[in-house]
């Protein structure tokens, strides 16, 4: 049986409303593909606390966490993807790849001209919903 991970997702947006839009990079899984940053929810923690945590851990810097975007679940050909995104701002220092390959802020409305893992798409649809 395929495992099923958890997985939190930052739609961090700064104050012209752009997001921030991470690409994996070759030592990642999903090379190319284009994700919100974030990571594994780590057993006894909850998906707010994991999430200030790897983007300390990917981008260096702080977030406080908002609302809920999207839960939803997709099917890899190795592992399933349970990805939950959730609005974030950056409250302390700047955002800086270190795993991924870049980062850019696109106004929500460029957001679908970028090649997204599939598991972002539903959180895609509620931002340009
Ligand atoms: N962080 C993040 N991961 C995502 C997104 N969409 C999506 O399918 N994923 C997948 C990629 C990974 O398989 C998993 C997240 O794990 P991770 O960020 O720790 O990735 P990783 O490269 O360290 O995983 P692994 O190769 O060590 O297994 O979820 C997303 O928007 N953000």
């Amino acid at each position: 049986m395929k495992k099923t991970v958890d997985v939190v997702g930052a739609v961090i947006r700064n104050e012209k409303n752009e997001v921030l839009c991470a690409l994996r990079s070759q030592n990642m899984s999903l090379p190319g593909l284009w994700e919100f940053p974030g990571g594994k929810i780590e057993p006894g923690e909850t998906p707010q606390e994991s999430l200030k945590r790897e983007i300390i851990e990917e981008l260096d810097c702080e977030i406080e966490v908002g609302e809920l975007v999207a839960d939803a679940t997709h099917e890899y050909e190795k592992v399933i993807v349970h990805l939950i995104t959730y609005f974030a701002t950056v409250v302390g220092g700047e955002p800086k790849a270190s795993e991924h390959e870049k980062l850019v802020w696109l106004p929500s409305e460029q957001l679908c001209s970028l090649n997204w893992a599939p598991a972002d798409l539903p959180t895609l649809d509620k931002l340009l919903s």
